[in-house]
This record gives C-alpha cells, sequence and structure tokens, in this order.
C-alpha cells in the first residue's frame, strides 16, 4: 500500500521590505544596495523549492526599510497577521522584513498576536543580487519552520542563519555580516535542510498567554529612548517628554546607571507623570532592581534583560493597561 504523501502546509508570506527584498548594482555590492526594492511575488519565484515544502502566497503589506516602521505600522501589520492566523486554511505566516528593526516588530507581534501557530519572522544582510546572498535560505527557512508543526506554540520565531531564535530575544549585533542576529540567552535551535531541530523552549509569557491583544489596539502611547553616555545633557530627558513622551527608556551605562547629576532630572520627569525605566546601552544588559539607583524610592522601573528598543515596545504596550510603575514592572518581570 502506498503511503499517501503528508499534505504541505499552507504558508502565507507578508511582505514588508527590507535588504532581503534589496537590490545592488553588482553581485560585489554585499554591503551597498537599496533596500525594499523586490516585490514579494518576485521573491517566491525566486526560490522554487518552497514549493516542495509548503503551498505558499504571498502578500506585499509594505516596501520600506524598517528603520523607516512607525507605531501605526506595526498595528497594521500585527492586525494583518492576527486576521491571517484566525483562517483555518492558514497553517503558518512568515513576515519578510528589515533587520534594522525586525527585532522590535517580532517582539511587539510575540506580546500581541493571540495564536499558537507558527510566525517566522525574517530578513538577510545581503540583498539577493549578491555573491552569497542569504535571504533564499532564510526565508526558505523560514517557510519551513513556518509549516512546521513543532513550532507551534513556541511564540513569534525569528530565522537568521540557520539559527531559530524566539522573537522576544533576538536582537541585532552586528550590521554587515550575515551572522547578525543572536539572543543573550542563546538560540531555541537550527533549521537544517527543511527540518527544525529544537534545544530550548521560551518561559516568558507570549502570543496565547498575553493579556495585550493586537485586535483590541488601536494606537501606542509614545514612549523614547535617552542613550546614556559620559557628559550626558540632561535636557535630553526634557525634550522626550516636550515630544509627549509617556515613559523614557534610559539606555544607561553597564547596569543601567544614571549620572548624577542627571538624578534630579529623572527624578521630576517622574513626579511630572512620565515612567523612567531603566535598561542598559550594553549587548546582553541586565539590570537589577534598586541596583545603582534606588527605583523603590524614585517609583522608576528596570527592563530586567530586554535591551532599550524592547523595552519601549513593552513599555507602550504597558501603559496601554496601566499607569503604576508597580503593574508595568510586574510586566517587565513576565514579558
Ligand atoms: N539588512 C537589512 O535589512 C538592513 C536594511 C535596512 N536598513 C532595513 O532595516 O530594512
Amino acid at each position: 500500500q502506498v503511503a499517501t504523501p503528508a499534505a504541505k502546509p499552507n504558508v502565507v508570506i507578508v511582505a514588508t521590505g527590507g535588504t532581503i527584498a534589496g537590490a545592488g548594482a553588482t553581485s560585489a555590492n554585499s554591503a551597498t544596495y537599496q533596500a525594499a526594492k523586490v516585490p514579494v511575488d518576485k521573491l517566491i519565484a525566486g526560490i522554487p523549492e518552497l514549493n516542495a515544502v509548503a503551498n505558499v502566497r504571498g502578500e506585499q503589506a509594505f516596501q520600506i526599510a524598517s528603520e523607516s516602521f512607525t507605531n501605526e505600522k506595526l498595528i497594521q501589520l500585527g492586525k494583518r497577521v492576527s486576521a491571517l492566523v484566525k483562517d483555518p486554511g492558514v497553517d503558518g505566516v512568515v513576515i519578510t522584513h528589515g533587520t534594522d528593526t525586525l527585532e522590535e516588530t517580532s517582539f511587539f507581534l510575540n506580546l500581541v498576536v493571540h495564536t499558537d501557530k507558527p510566525i517566522v519572522v525574517v530578513g538577510s544582510m545581503r540583498p539577493g543580487t549578491a555573491m552569497s546572498a542569504d535571504g533564499m535560505l532564510n526565508l526558505y527557512n523560514a517557510v519551513v519552520l513556518a509549516g512546521t508543526p513543532s513550532a507551534r506554540g513556541k511564540g513569534v520565531l525569528v530565522a537568521m542563519n540557520d539559527d531559530i531564535l524566539t522573537g522576544r530575544d533576538a536582537a541585532k549585533r552586528t550590521n554587515i555580516k550575515t551572522n547578525a542576529f543572536a539572543s543573550p540567552w542563546g538560540p531555541l535551535g537550527m533549521v537544517v535542510e527543511n527540518k527544525a531541530y529544537w534545544f530550548r523552549a521560551p518561559v516568558k509569557r507570549h502570543t496565547m498567554q498575553s493579556e495585550f491583544d493586537i485586535d483590541t489596539l488601536e494606537s501606542l502611547p509614545e514612549v523614547q529612548i535617552v542613550y546614556g553616555s559620559g557628559n550626558m545633557a540632561p535636557s535630553m530627558y526634557d525634550a522626550a517628554v516636550k515630544a509627549g513622551a509617556k515613559a523614557i527608556i534610559h539606555a544607561g551605562t553597564g547596569n543601567g546607571s544614571v549620572a548624577n547629576y542627571a538624578v534630579d532630572t529623572l527624578k521630576k520627569v517622574r513626579a511630572g507623570g512620565v515612567h523612567v525605566i531603566r535598561s542598559s546601552r550594553i549587548a546582553d544588559g541586565f539590570v537589577l532592581r534598586n541596583s545603582e539607583q534606588p527605583d523603590d524610592q524614585y517609583d522608576w522601573v528596570v527592563a530586567h534583560d530586554l535591551n532599550p528598543q524592547k523595552a519601549k515596545i513593552l513599555a507602550a504596550l504597558a501603559l496601554t493597561k496601566t499607569n503604576s510603575a508597580a503593574e508595568i514592572q510586574r510586566m517587565f518581570w513576565e514579558y
């Protein structure tokens, strides 16, 4: 009796732009190119091998370089993904995305899309026109992952350079090389020749367990980041408040430290009703509450292990639920 082949999964690729859709003048241009040029159908047509692993169709949500993402685009993308995963005919979703803010989008979707279906965010460091372009295999791996049943329930995933990273932790660490993304806590696994191999699973709240829901969101409160350095200008915090920030992410040196000449400004910011959240400018930062600064006394929040750009996403979502620093801190411990 001939075994009937397993039905191929139905995967939708939602394209937003980035280098994975980029084009350079010559094959030697691995770092000089224009992002967001190639439409999704051409990306799919360029990888005929996709037909062997999934039934794939594409949608062009945007065609932009990801440094140009806005809160409005995050919400628009989130709502589209939420609608797609509700479709019983869709088994998984891939999002092609520029790598500059890929980590913000993957974390945002991890927090707001209520599904256990795989959602895989993917980009590339070289345009498809370059020698040893990485986009084709990254996209192929992302589609394999989005159609893999064992990828269900693991939250939003990032597929880059053979690694499977969690959308929560994935961060861009270099701006030229193909091994650009990493997590402070390591990858969840790898995709190798059409198969996902798992070694870890996320433990923080995400997707189905999240209290945030894209279907109830129409906008996000303003949150801005102020970068810590020697000889800072405390007026930068005032400028963020003037720009409408409801929370300021302090991207502090080391332990999320605050210069002694800036503490009073941040205390005034908090007294004015704007939240202060201490993150760290270093890679793999980990900010302990009441270390270096008396957060309890100042009613400040610490970002835990989240880098400033990730903390900004969670802070904005937290402010849609509460204005209590204690509640915001709980969310930073749990997500
Ligand atoms: N590798 C990339 O995707 C970077 C290109 C562009 N800055 C973007 O983020 O869209």
